[in-house]
């Protein structure tokens, strides 16, 4: 019993030694404040029960008389291999954790982890779960030689990255002072062997803020092209100077409506300049033709006749005071659909009669016979052809109209009682067809206004607001040659002012003065308004009364 009383006491004097070396230890103290943690945790009965157990656990082995006096490792092997027995006896609760624990604390008290560098301690905390679970191995020294090894990584990482910026910071204040080859291959020697992709990049950005910041008055630009020279000169093994003197480069102006100077390569700039020059003679002529038509001095009887018939765009106060009926629909002198009677207060007895269509054709030989005296309305396509017709008789929806050009596609013959017949003409130029049978509905109507027998007066209709064109003409001297009448008859007159209308008329007048067959007076119209319809009635039942076929 002394001998083991003394044995005791030697083991609690070597715990006792190696727990105050390990508190004057910098790890030791960490240690010191993870198994305060632990206690605030609960756990600190636990320990104390564990540590009497290990030094049950030392006595047992001492007891079994194992001398550690040579070997300061045997202790820590002995403990984990009473551990390892235990885990099949009474210390099944224990968690794998609070083992690991002990074995630090083992480590702890025999010292055998260096601990001498202050950066391991962080390192160590981050790690330590990692480590808690890579460190299984039974070998303290191998645990030990890993550890040191992984502490070693850390602070030759954190070395290798500070010394990274200085070197950054460095290459970037060489490269605007000096820019040598040597200094920059040292960079890139340094980039290379940290196997970062980026750094080549962030060096640069970096010596390019840098020399912004030490040159605030050089533009970007100057310093990319700085950049540049530097690369090129780092490449070509040659110092490159960074107060080079600026060429000065020569500006020539040259005058861009002058000819005479340009240069082959200044052709693209003179077919600009002539097709600029086009565009405004054509915009002047365009403006003359304008100025032009508004020089026009109507014939006083144009204007009286205008003024008369309240032609061109009135307010509806203006039509009240003349007579017209304005709550009608239009055409004002029309009722739609009107009825026996309403034709009945239609002055001329002519047009009083009933309109009935009785004919279609697309080519000659589907004409009909000519029984009748015909009056035809010519003219380009939507000026108004057939709108004229049902104005006319105020007979509404005997004579398809529409908004789109090309409706009227064949030679509709109309009836107007037993004594006129009244032929709607498919429209030229503008319409929604192809050419092909826009070529055909014209040389139709040339047929027809140039061959026909009984056609006692063509009607050519012409817009008030675009007058007479290239087709137009063509049509009035086909007429011409066939000595075939027609009169000119102003339609959609409401869309313009009364000034115009009559400017307008005035126009055609003169352009046709030379023309024979043409018939005077120039007629007016407006379907919408009914203005100048009867004017136009009256004209054309004098061709009924006297035509003889
Ligand atoms: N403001 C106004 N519009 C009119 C007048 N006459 C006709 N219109 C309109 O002009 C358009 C064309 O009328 P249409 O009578 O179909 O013309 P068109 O000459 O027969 O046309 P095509 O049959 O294609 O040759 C229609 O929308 C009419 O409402 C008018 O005197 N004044
Ligand atoms: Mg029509």
């Amino acid at each position: 019993m002394s001998g083991e009383a003394g044995l005791r006491l030697k083991l609690n004097k070597k715990l006792k030694i190696a727990s105050g070396r390990s508190r004057n230890s910098k790890d030791g103290s960490r240690k010191f404040e993870r198994t305060l943690n632990n206690d605030r945790n609960g756990n600190f009965k636990r320990m104390n029960s564990d540590r009497k157990k290990k030094r049950i656990y030392a006595e047992q082995d001492m007891v079994g008389k194992v001398d550690y006096s040579d070997n300061e490792t045997a202790p820590s092997k002995k403990f984990e291999r009473t551990l390892n027995n235990d885990r099949n006896g009474n210390f099944k609760r224990m968690k794998s954790d609070r083992k690991k624990k002990r074995i630090y604390a083992e480590q702890d008290i025999f010292g055998e982890v260096d601990y001498s560098d202050n950066e391991m301690a962080p390192c160590r905390k981050a790690s330590s779960k990692k480590e808690q679970k890579q460190v299984k191995g039974d070998n303290k020294s191998s645990r030990s030689i890993w550890v040191s090894k992984r502490l070693e990584d850390a602070t030759s990482e954190t070395r290798r990255s500070s010394r990274k910026v200085k070197d950054t910071v460095k290459s970037a204040e060489t490269s605007n002072r000096t820019k040598t080859k040597d200094v920059d291959n040292m960079n890139f020697g340094r980039a290379d062997s940290l196997k970062k992709p980026t750094k080549s990049k962030y060096d640069s950005s970096k010596r390019v803020d840098i020399s912004r910041e030490k040159f605030p008055d050089v533009s970007p630009s100057k310093s990319a092209k700085k950049n540049v020279q530097e690369k090129r000169g780092l490449d070509e093994g040659t110092e490159v100077m960074g107060d080079m003197p600026k060429k000065k480069k020569r500006v020539i102006r040259i005058d861009p409506h002058d000819i005479s100077n340009k240069r082959l390569d200044d052709g693209l700039v003179i077919y600009e300049s002539a097709k600029e020059k086009k565009k405004d003679l054509e915009e002047n002529t365009k403006m003359s033709k304008n100025a032009q038509f508004r020089t026009i001095q109507p014939s006083p009887s144009i204007l009286s006749f205008v003024e008369e018939n309240l032609l061109g765009r009135r307010r509806l106060i203006e039509l009240r005071r003349a007579g017209y009926n304005t709550e009608l629909s239009a055409p004002l002198d029309n009722i739609p659909f009107s009825t026996s009677s309403e034709r009945e207060r239609i002055e001329e007895n002519m047009f009083r009669n009933k309109l009935t269509f009785f004919a279609a054709a697309k080519v000659s030989s589907s004409f009909p016979p000519p029984e009748l005296p015909e009056i035809a309305f010519a003219g380009r396509s939507n000026v108004g052809k057939s709108s004229l017709l049902n104005s006319l008789t105020r007979q509404w929806g005997v004579v398809r109209t529409s908004d789109k050009p090309g409706l009227t596609q064949t030679i509709n013959f109309f009836n107007l009682g037993s004594k006129l017949c009244l032929v709607d003409l498919p429209g030229y130029g503008f319409a929604y067809a192809k050419e092909e049978v826009k070529d055909a509905w014209e040389e139709l109507v040339k047929e027809y206004v140039s061959t026909r027998v009984g056609l006692k007066r063509v009607c050519l209709l012409v817009d008030t607001k675009w007058g007479l064109k290239p087709r137009d003409h063509e049509l009035i001297n086909l007429m011409e040659r066939s000595q075939t009448k027609y009169q000119i008859v102003l339609t959609k007159t409401d869309v313009v002012f009364p000034i115009d209308v009559a400017r307008r008329a005035m126009q055609i007048e003169e352009s046709l003065r030379a023309n024979k067959s043409v018939v005077q007076p120039l007629m007016m119209v407006s379907s919408k308004s009914g203005a100048g319809i009867g004017c136009l009635r009256t004209v054309l039942s004098k061709i009924a009364r006297f035509a003889k076929l």
